[in-house]
């Protein structure tokens, strides 16, 4: 820890224990001490060091990546680490790379999609890295419409293989993560032809590059798509483009667990949903819920610690300058943020919990909550994802001009974050996934058929479709059966809405597209229902430790009446609240500022976060910026001299030539 604490004062504000705070933000204490030890087992390391990323090129940056996660690999077998912990040492690697797709995709679709006898033979080899993989499914022509995919399989009965070929230019494959330079293998989705029919995606394993050399296996062309949005940032991953001419691969390698080729060539299929192709896009989307935290909180421990720090403008009487974590502007900004990292993660965990239990139910052949997990993904991913990317650039406003310095961490933090609203599933492209259950469920409601899961609140639609809010004072506003209905009434009063208006258009397809815009709205009112539900029940848990419930309670409640605050309009409209209940509610807003505030620091303490994984000269633990950030900017290269490059070609003639003008007057 830090020699002088310059946040001391701060800490000691707290009302509540931070240690037990750190494990309600962790799950339980054996989670706070793996992630201690692994966090500070990478801190240590000087070949993770990465204060020195954003200054390195391309090349030197894949290198880096590649030494890191080869050295991560090492430490992981040295040591004998289980899972869980080889999984946080990756993470407080903290640089994206080949081996994110290989762990988090790869192996999670041959597991998947494969049958046992797949997994047998190709799992151990992943496993020991004996084999790289990567997940090949954009192309350059489609990424969103999966099913408008072009490469093709055709399997070939009298060799008995499949015949892998990218027949358009816009059928490369285009953006996997590992394909442009690591990876060895890939799951590659194409359209399976056998006996002269087009049966759509499916999964096949193809290897791309030689096990003794690297090169390109023939019949194979691939590399890198080229540099992306920010330095450092997502430019260490080697996101790759692939070309298929007629590549010859066993039938075997086409994962076969949910439908068959025989070996005469006649399709099978198993009596399961054909969406179960769609499963690992479906376990990636909910570990990306679960990360969307982890970026949030980052962002807003740096912007809450600089904000206690930096003082701008005197008291009237020309005292000490005021913390700008103290004024009413930087809190309403900043506190819903941090209300929305503990939000994110607590709705995290759910889903985690949704996943497992949707997973154990498709074992058994039970397909009925595979809808509610669809939803729950793919809503939450583009939810939690949005979010997080704005709130990154706010707490990079949040810190004034240092927040735009590559060291405050906050660039590289948003540049590596926001393609997460792209990938794995365009967060509009899934909202609309949202919507269109939304719209098949209200649709089942005349009916009578009782919605479930997350939807259940749809059925008491005679009761929200009429009830009005009773909150009479701002302190009403804390009773969570008051927040919860009035989130309910409105999203289902949209969602209504939305239905309503469809009905009335030449088809149910063409109401869909004319509404699509007040469909996307419906569907964040409903996953927004769904976080403020899940942070509630949270709270009504038993949490232990002195004033962590509390502590909780008040961000619980930051955190749905900034989002009523923030989607007024919605409320109003529907008639779900009165206008001057939406006055009660951001007056009692302005009160749970004030509470948040003397505990703010401790709350991202909690985190336990370390320096290093921090990465930021504003976020530091001690609050020491100024000589941090003075000391930091000396490390650029460019005051590696005094006199920089380039002053005889183009600075030293200018001015020459200036001065021999001004003579010449
Ligand atoms: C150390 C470990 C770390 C682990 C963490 C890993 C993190 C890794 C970091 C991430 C790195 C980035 C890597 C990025 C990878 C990628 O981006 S991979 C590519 C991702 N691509 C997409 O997401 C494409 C998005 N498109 C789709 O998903 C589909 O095309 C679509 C939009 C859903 C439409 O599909 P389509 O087949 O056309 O279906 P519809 O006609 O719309 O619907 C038919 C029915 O199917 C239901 N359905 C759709 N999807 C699913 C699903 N996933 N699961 C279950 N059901 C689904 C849909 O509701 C319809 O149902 P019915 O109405 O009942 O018929
Ligand atoms: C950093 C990064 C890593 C990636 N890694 C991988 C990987 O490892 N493997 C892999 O296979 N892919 C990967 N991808 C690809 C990614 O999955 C796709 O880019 C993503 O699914 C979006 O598809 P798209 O690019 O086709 O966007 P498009 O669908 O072309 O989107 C363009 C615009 O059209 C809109 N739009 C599209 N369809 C509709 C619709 N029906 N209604 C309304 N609006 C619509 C979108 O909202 C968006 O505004 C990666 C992408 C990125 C950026």
């Amino acid at each position: 820890m830090a020699e002088v604490d310059h946040l001391a004062a701060e800490r000691a504000t707290a009302r509540f224990d931070v240690e037990e705070m750190k494990v309600a933000w962790a799950g339980s204490r054996h989670a706070v001490h793996v992630a201690d030890r692994m966090a500070r087992l990478v801190a240590s390391d000087p070949v993770f060091r990465k204060d020195n990323r954003t200054m390195l090129s391309r090349k030197e940056l894949f290198k880096d990546t590649l030494r890191k996660a080869a050295h991560a690999w090492k430490r992981i077998v040295e040591l004998r680490l289980t899972e869980e912990e080889a999984d946080l040492l990756r993470q407080y690697v903290d640089q994206p790379g080949y081996v994110d797709l290989h762990w988090g995709m790869f192996v999670p679709a041959i597991k998947g999609q494969g049958t046992e006898e797949q997994q047998h033979k190709w799992l151990p080899l992943a496993y020991k890295f004996q084999i790289i993989g990567c997940y090949a499914q954009t192309e350059l022509g489609h990424g969103s419409n999966v099913q408008g995919l072009e490469t093709t399989a055709t399997f070939d009965p009298k060799t008995d293989e499949f015949v892998i070929h990218s027949p358009t230019l816009t059928s490369s494959k285009w953006w996997p993560g590992g394909l442009g330079k690591a990876s060895t293998h890939a799951v590659v989705y194409a359209r399976l032809i056998t006996e002269g029919k087009d049966y759509g995606i499916h999964g096949f394993i193809v290897q791309l590059r030689s096990l003794e050399d690297h090169s390109p296996l023939p019949g194979v062309t691939l590399g890198d798509i080229g540099g992306k949005f920010g330095s450092g940032a997502y430019n260490s991953m080697d996101n790759g483009v692939l070309r298929f001419d007629h590549v010859r691969i066993p039938r075997d390698q086409m994962l076969m667990r949910l439908s068959q080729v025989t070996r005469e060539g006649k399709y099978v299929h198993s009596n399961v949903p054909k969406q179960l192709l769609y499963g690992t896009m479906v376990y990636v989307r909910q570990s990306i819920v679960a990360d969307a935290s982890k970026a949030l909180s980052r962002a807003v421990c740096i912007a809450v610690r600089y904000s206690a720090v930096r003082k701008q403008f005197g008291s009237q009487d020309g005292g000490p300058e005021t913390q700008v974590l103290n004024y009413k502007t930087q809190q309403s900004r900043l506190f819903p943020l941090l209300a929305s990292a503990y939000a994110f993660r607590f709705v995290g965990d759910w889903l985690n919990w949704l996943y497992t239990d949707v997973t154990q139910k498709l074992e058994a052949k039970d397909f009925s909550t595979l809808q509610e997990a669809h939803a729950c993904t793919a809503g939450l991913k583009a939810v939690t994802t949005s979010v997080t990317a704005d709130a990154i650039e706010e707490c990079r406003k949040l810190c004034g001009g240092h927040g735009y310095l590559n060291s405050s961490g906050l660039p590289e933090l948003f540049a590596v974050y926001v393609p997460a609203c792209t990938y794995e599933g365009d967060n509009v492209v899934l909202l609309l996934q949202v919507a269109r259950i939304l719209m098949k469920t209200v649709s089942q409601l005349a009916s009578g058929k009782q919605p479930v899961g997350t939807m259940a609140y749809m059925g008491k639609v005679q009761y929200l479709m009429q009830c009005k809010s009773a909150v009479s004072s701002a302190e009403d506003w804390l009773n969570p059966d008051a927040i919860q209905e009035a989130f309910e009434a409105r999203a289902l009063r949209m969602a209504v809405n939305c239905a309503q208006n469809i009905s009335q258009a030449a088809s149910q397809e063409e109401g869909f597209y004319e509404r699509s815009p007040d469909l996307l709205e419906a569907a964040v009112a409903h996953i927004q229902l769904i976080i403020v539900t899940k942070f509630i029940e949270k709270v009504h848990q038993e949490i232990p430790g002195h004033g962590v419930k509390e502590q909780l309670q008040a961000l619980c409640n930051v955190y749905a009446l900034y989002i009523l605050h923030k989607h007024l309009g919605d409320f109003l409209a529907t008639g779900c609240i009165t206008p001057r209940q939406g006055a009660l509610a951001n007056e009692q807003l302005g009160k749970l500022y004030a509470q948040v505030r003397p505990n703010a620091v401790a709350l991202v303490d909690a985190f336990n976060y370390t320096d290093h994984y921090l990465g930021s000269v504003l976020g530091r633990y001690d609050g020491d910026v100024y000589p941090a950030l003075y000391e930091e900017a000396w490390k650029d290269p460019l005051n590696e001299t005094v006199v920089p490059e380039g002053y005889h070609e183009y600075l030293r003639p200018l001015i020459k030539q200036q001065q021999l003008k001004l003579s010449r007057l």
